[in-house]
């Protein structure tokens, strides 16, 4: 047996073990004996192409350009969509129009959300006689990609009719987009999100992909904090392989704050975080060590059911954490004006009040519905100090004698309504006006709403404490809309036999929820409870 003939059966051999691999979606014995395959070819084709007849050498490269490509497809299952990519261009350079390359790279450009490329790859895959054959999944995923391409552009989501279905089916599509913001230094802390020009409430700003979640349902024994532990363990390390795999990954997390010396952080430019954006401008060589990773995590990571989020169409027992880096860029504030919603691996940020062009766009990264001292000791949880408006007014209050008077009070657990008519005649005579009569509301709503919903109470009170709609108006003026308030006023409302200004519901609703969701979809949550 010649060399060449020796070397030709043991291409043969990989080539067979690396397809069975692959067949039996054996992804790295695959890659293994893809890239034992591989090299092989590139050495016969190298050390043979001036003296091997034309005909041989074009099947040299045609067996090249399949190994390529099916290696390619081995790694993007594994994820390592960058290494996978580096294959699908090898392997196009070779055969610019190779049917099984074209398809393999546009699935992995819709993985990374770069729609628009996703397209090309399909369109010129659907120039290729092989797509005949293939015409139903290439026309699936064309269509996919210029509707995603669409929403990423427009922002035009509508979760209306799954929403309205109580989830049902699959959950919507979704892709990244962002809004009308960019970031910058922010007199918060460090960098925030800021708006560029006037937004109307319900607005979104942002929907953004996971880089990792980790989600499971919490046992009730020891309060689930050994599974909260065993989760958070698996997220880092999920975390820590998106970083190994992707160097964009790697350089977008590498933005994010650890807590320290913010103000001297540099202020990214928003189009970094498009999925489309230059790679060649970044400097994707920084690495990241453990220590570092930990403490971004710590800053950044965000669970899903939080008070100022809603988790849509998963049951509520679930406990979820995850990464989304462009809205790690919002600060905190005790009177947020934005809200999030999380659908699958996406969340998706809007206002939940009107803000103008320069405003900072801010959510609430636990609950405000509370006290300055309860706030304080949930910022401190998180390693800062709020020194937002808000806190400093309630700083000022918290030193009147009739403030303390009407928390020892409620310590006590005197009546709701008796609390609240103090409150509202404190604020009379110490002339709270405007935004701070809804800062204090806000901290002691937990009254407010207590004695709205007790008949006794405002039996007693009604005559002399404000309306229900009076007392929810201010509030969302200074944080914007919240699932609580457009309960107590829907139910108070009832109570009380008020008529319900569908409006000013519908107003509320959409704060909640924003613009994803239609007006008429919207009415019909309010219509059956469904908030
Ligand atoms: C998710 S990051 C927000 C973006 C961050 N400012 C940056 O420059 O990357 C969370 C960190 O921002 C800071 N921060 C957010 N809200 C704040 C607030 N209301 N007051 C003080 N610091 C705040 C804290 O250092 C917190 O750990």
């Amino acid at each position: 047996m010649t060399e060449l003939e020796m070397a030709e059966e043991q291409m043969q051999q990989l080539r067979s073990k690396a397809k069975e691999h692959l067949l039996r979606e054996e992804w790295e014995d695959s890659i293994l004996a893809y890239s034992h395959f591989i090299n092989l070819c590139q050495d016969q084709i190298s050390n043979t192409q001036h003296h091997l007849d034309p005909e041989n050498l074009s099947k040299l490269h045609k067996s090249l350009c399949l190994g390529l490509s099916n290696r390619a497809e081995a790694r993007s299952r594994l994820r390592e969509f960058d290494e996978a990519l580096k294959d699908c261009e090898q392997s196009l350079k070779i055969e610019s129009t190779h049917f099984k390359t074209l398809l393999c790279k546009g699935k992995i450009l819709l993985n990374l959300n770069r729609y628009s490329m996703a397209l090309d790859c399909f369109k010129t895959a659907l120039l290729d006689p092989q797509a005949n054959e293939n015409a139903e999944s290439l026309n699936g995923y064309l269509e996919k990609c210029k509707k995603l391409e669409f929403l990423s552009r427009t922002g035009g989501f509508d979760l209306s009719d799954w929403i309205v279905n109580k989830y049902r089916g699959k959950s919507p599509e979704l892709a990244e987009y962002i809004g009308a913001v960019q970031i910058r230094k922010s007199v918060i802390s460090g960098r925030g999100l800021f708006a560029t020009k006037n937004i109307d409430a319900g607005t979104l700003v942002l929907v953004t992909k996971a880089i990792a979640t980790e989600r499971g349902i919490l046992p009730s024994e020891d309060s689930g904090e050994n599974a909260q532990l065993v989760m958070w363990k698996n997220f880092i390390d999920k975390v820590t392989s998106s970083i190994a795999k992707c160097p964009r990954t790697c350089y977008l997390i590498n933005t994010l704050s650890i807590g320290e010396d913010e103000d001297v952080l540099e202020v990214p430019d928003i189009s970094l975080f498009r999925p489309e954006a230059e790679e060649e401008r970044r400097d994707l060589d920084k690495k990241l060590d453990m220590a570092s990773i930990l403490n971004i995590l710590d800053v950044n990571s965000l669970v899903e059911d939080a008070v100022s989020a809603k988790v849509l169409g998963r049951n509520s027992d679930y406990y979820g954490v995850g990464l989304w880096v462009l809205a790690s860029f919002i600060n905190h504030a005790c009177s947020p004006n934005a809200r999030r919603l999380h659908v699958g691996d996406y969340v998706m940020v809007h206002v939940s009040r009107d803000v103008k062009a320069g405003e900072e766009i801010t959510f609430a990264y636990h609950d405000v519905l509370l006290p300055l001292d309860k706030r304080r000791e949930m910022s401190n949880s998180w390693g800062f100090q709020c020194n937002c408006k808000r806190c400093k007014f309630e700083e000022e209050m918290s030193e009147k004698q009739e403030i303390r008077e009407i928390e020892i009070g409620l310590e006590r657990g005197i009546d709701m309504g008796g609390a609240v008519y103090r409150l509202e005649e404190c604020m009379r005579r110490c002339v709270v006006r405007g935004k701070q009569k809804g800062y204090l509301r806000a901290s002691y709503w937990s009254a407010y709403s207590e004695a709205y919903g007790s008949q006794k109470s405002m039996k007693r009170w009604g005559q002399r404490i404000p309306a229900v709609d009076v007392v929810v108006d201010s509030l969302v003026e200074v944080m914007g809309s919240d699932e609580r308030l457009l309960k107590a006023l829907i139910e108070g409302l009832n109570k009380s036999s008020g008529v319900l200004d569908k409006e000013r519901a519908l107003k509320l609703g959409r704060g909640v929820y924003g613009k994803v969701v239609k007006k008429q979809a919207l009415r019909t949550l309010l219509e059956i409870g469904l908030f």
